[in-house]
């Protein structure tokens, strides 16, 4: 479980970014935050994660606490970060010793590594490519690595930060069936985005407006209620449909009254 306690956060003091902002994700829940740009998301992400910490009010991963120096590092090792361009995390020159790399760092015992290192890369459909260049590779293949870099690391809640967006159709669907599949294996998945398709695939959604949550919920009640445009955000096509087909209805019911009275069936 991940709380955010009254968080206030700012860059520059008097400029707030963040106001007051509580809320608790719980294990295995898929939410996905949203908001106008520079509304705060990835801010918030950072905080999260503990990348950032706030000026007042606490995050917490069950009882450890981002502001205590000694439980930081706890938090951040049970806490991935995908970013949007998967080319700032990769230092080395092999994929295999990309994720291996995150491995050393959290000092997993050697004789553990390449079976963990596999295993990730098997859970992105990378595992054919652990001999190559992850700067050669296609952009959605990076993220799948920088996924499997983070998976191998066996976090309990991963954070993708805009991690589609950089991504051609093929590759962000790839990553998005990556994101479900975790999920469906209990994983917590906190996901950032512009796209309001990709929201849709969260079972809650998070608006960030001017600092503070403006919604908090379900998907569904999310775009139907909700002046969603006012937000500089874009109705999903299945919404948009949906909405016409509604908008319509009592055009196709005339019409259907209109046939059975035309050729009534005796
Ligand atoms: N390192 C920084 N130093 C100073 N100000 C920053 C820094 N990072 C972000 N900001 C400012 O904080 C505000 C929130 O930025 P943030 O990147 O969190 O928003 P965002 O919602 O993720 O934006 P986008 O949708 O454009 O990615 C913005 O006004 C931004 O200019």
């Amino acid at each position: 479980m991940l709380t955010l306690d009254r968080v206030c956060f700012y860059y520059k003091k008097g400029e707030p970014v963040l106001e007051n902002l509580s809320f608790t994700v719980q294990a295995g829940e898929y939410a996905a935050i949203v908001g106008p740009n520079g509304c705060g998301k990835s801010t918030l992400a950072k905080l999260m994660d503990g990348l950032l910490l706030p000026k007042e009010g606490h995050v917490r991963l069950e009882h450890l606490d981002t502001s205590r120096p000694a439980e930081l590092a706890q938090i951040r090792g049970r806490i991935g970060f995908v970013f949007q361009n998967p080319e700032d995390q990769f230092i080395t020159t092999t994929v295999m010793d990309e994720v291996l790399f995150g491995l050393e760092n959290i000092r997993v015992p050697r004789e553990e590594m390449a079976g963990r290192a596999l295993e990730a890369l098997r859970a992105v459909q990378m595992e054919e490519h652990a001999e190559a260049m992850p700067h050669q590779l296609s952009g959605g293949q990076k993220q799948r690595v920088a996924i499997a870099a983070i998976l191998a690391m066996r976090p309990e809640i991963i954070i993708f930060d805009e991690a589609t967006s950089m991504l051609d159709p093929l590759g962000r669907k790839q990553v998005l069936d990556i994101m479900r599949s975790l999920h469906r294996a209990g994983m917590t998945i906190i996901h950032i985005t512009h796209h309001m398709e990709e929201a849709l695939e969260a079972k809650r959604i998070l608006l960030l407006h001017e600092g503070r949550l403006a919604y908090d919920g379900d998907p569904f009640r999310f775009f139907d209620e909700l002046p969603v445009a006012d937000y500089h955000l874009e109705l999903p096509f299945s919404v948009r449909v949906h909405q016409k087909l509604r908008l319509e209805a009592p055009f196709h019911a005339d019409w259907k009254e209109a046939v059975r009275t035309q050729w009534p069936i005796s």
